[in-house]
């Protein structure tokens, strides 16, 4: 097989604190050749956060530039703040043959959707919403009005999982992460993935 096949674009979203940014740097132990994109945000960095490692971070005007030069391949504004994927590095490591894995939120996941139809689409969901609220409420960094918001944003975003390919319960970081990782392989064992790089096998035998 010795035609060059393009990367797979993987999308995860779920709602705030099920566990994404766990599970996402779990995930390297499990799929060490899959690339993260790093997106841009106008949030403010939290404590040990990097420009360049967790986010690229950026005002509200270099943000509208990047949306305004094409340089985002999607953007979305999520309680108060934006957040887009910058284009190139996702199509350059897509082209080099290499799988990418964007963690990003529903509305901007729907926008990916229509421009990367391919692309595989992964729900991360909570084992209960009560176990939803204890992590946010654990993870200690929201107040009461803000953990009764999330709840309610959450309940909107579930009711999107009807557009994802694959949906995952994190109950347990590690199975979470394996399940991940099986999605990955079965989809480079799909049929018309697998065809198209074997195509000129028969032309070669003829
Ligand atoms: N549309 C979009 N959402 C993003 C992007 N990067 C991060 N997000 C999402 O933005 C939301 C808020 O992220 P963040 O401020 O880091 O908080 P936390 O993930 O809830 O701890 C999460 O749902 C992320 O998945 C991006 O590039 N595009
Ligand atoms: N499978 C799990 N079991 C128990 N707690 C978890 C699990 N996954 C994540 N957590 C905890 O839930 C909280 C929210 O996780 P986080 O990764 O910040 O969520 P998100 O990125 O989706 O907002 C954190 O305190 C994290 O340690």
């Amino acid at each position: 097989m010795t035609n060059k096949e393009r990367g797979i674009l993987i999308v995860l979203s779920g709602p705030s604190g099920v566990g994404k940014g766990t599970v996402c740097k779990a995930l390297r132990r499990y799929a060490p050749d899959l690339v993260y994109s790093v997106s841009a945000t106008t949030r403010a960095p939290r404590e040990g956060e990097q420009e360049g490692v967790n986010y690229f971070f950026r005002s509200r005007d270099q943000f509208q530039r990047l949306i305004q030069q094409n340089e985002m391949l999607e953007w979305a504004e999520y309680v108060g703040n934006f957040y887009g994927t910058p284009r190139k590095f996702v199509e350059d490591t897509l082209n080099a043959g290499k799988d990418v894995i964007l963690e990003i939120e529903v509305q901007g996941a729907m926008k990916v959707k229509q421009t990367f139809p391919e692309a595989v689409f992964i729900f991360l969901l909570p084992p209960s919403m009560d176990e939803l609220k204890s992590r946010i409420v654990g993870r200690g960094t929201d107040s009461q009005e803000a953990i009764r918001s999330r709840m309610t944003v959450a309940a909107d975003e579930i009711s999107l999982i009807e557009y994802y390919d694959y949906a995952i319960v994190n109950d347990r970081v590690e199975l979470a992460c394996s399940r991940i990782q099986s999605i990955i392989v079965a989809e480079h064992c799909r049929k018309e993935r697998v065809v198209s790089k074997i195509k000129h096998w028969m032309a070669e035998v003829k």
